[in-house]
């Protein structure tokens, strides 16, 4: 099934996923200290909600995981301030023009920093309403690595001020965080990236439809260039949730 949006040709029948799946086991993705997620049966009294054991028609299971820590998640401005936005309500649109990029960030001291400079040089002319943020090496390890105290790389807050004032709305990136994981609380980027100056107050001019996704994973056979993104995610109504931003080739 071939769709043609404005000018730009994508071929629906080939989407490119680039979320994580969520599985219950240690192959999981982790951050933030957590312990893999949860996914079993429904137990009530003997019974047990899954069909193998006999007792039920269904498969029937309880599932607990946390959208930050388990893998690819899609957060709005909610994450950050004192009070209560929801994903649900700040992103209603679900196409996007977008940019992958790859970008390999650089050793600063003890840090890993990808850099404003990069992100222009690889950007060049491009100015799409989403950018996708590929780090290198882009190892496989990245769908099942515990981040936890590894201090991986994040966004110089140049580099989400360079994104915001290009009017980007999207920031797509296969890292736990843009910010740095122990930071005090700084959250540069993100603040950057929201244009939120208070989170107790938020300002009026903060980029309440704009989200950050994390966690993503972008295979090595998918070349930097641009694409339709179809971002969509679970309509929890919580700061972040579970997402599965799908990329479309542009057909020439
Ligand atoms: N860097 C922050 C913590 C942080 O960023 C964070 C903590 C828990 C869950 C998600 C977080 N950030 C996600 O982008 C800090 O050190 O306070």
């Amino acid at each position: 099934m071939k769709a043609t949006i404005n000018n730009i040709q994508i071929d629906l029948s080939k989407p490119i996923d680039i979320s994580i799946p969520l599985t219950n086991n240690e192959q999981n993705p982790i951050a933030w200290y957590q312990n893999a997620p949860e996914i079993a049966p429904v137990t009530m009294g003997d019974w047990i909600g899954k069909v193998s054991e006999g007792k039920s028609s269904t498969n029937f299971n309880n599932i607990f995981f946390n959208p930050h820590a388990h893998g690819t998640h899609t957060e709005c401005l909610g994450h950050i301030t004192r009070d209560f936005y929801s994903i649900n309500h700040c992103l209603k649109q679900f196409f996007f023009t977008a940019e992958l990029i790859s970008v390999e960030p650089k050793n600063v001291g003890e840090d890993l920093i990808i850099i404003k400079e990069q992100i222009e040089l690889a950007l060049g002319e491009n100015s799409p309403e989403a950018i996708i943020i590929r780090t290198l090496p882009n190892s496989e390890s990245k769908k099942h690595l515990n981040y936890s105290n590894t201090n991986p790389p994040y966004l110089e807050e140049a580099a989400a001020i360079f994104i915001r004032e290009k009017g980007i709305q999207h920031l797509l990136i296969d890292l736990p965080s843009v910010d740095k994981e122990h930071d005090e609380g700084k959250l540069l980027a993100h603040k950057a990236f929201w244009n939120v100056k208070d989170v107790n107050q938020v300002n009026k001019d903060a980029r309440f439809n704009c989200t950050i996704t994390e966690m993503i994973y972008v295979n090595d056979d998918v070349i930097d260039e641009s694409y339709i993104l179809n971002l969509q995610f679970a309509s929890f109504e919580n700061d972040a949730s579970p997402s599965k931003p799908v990329l479309y080739k542009i057909e020439k």
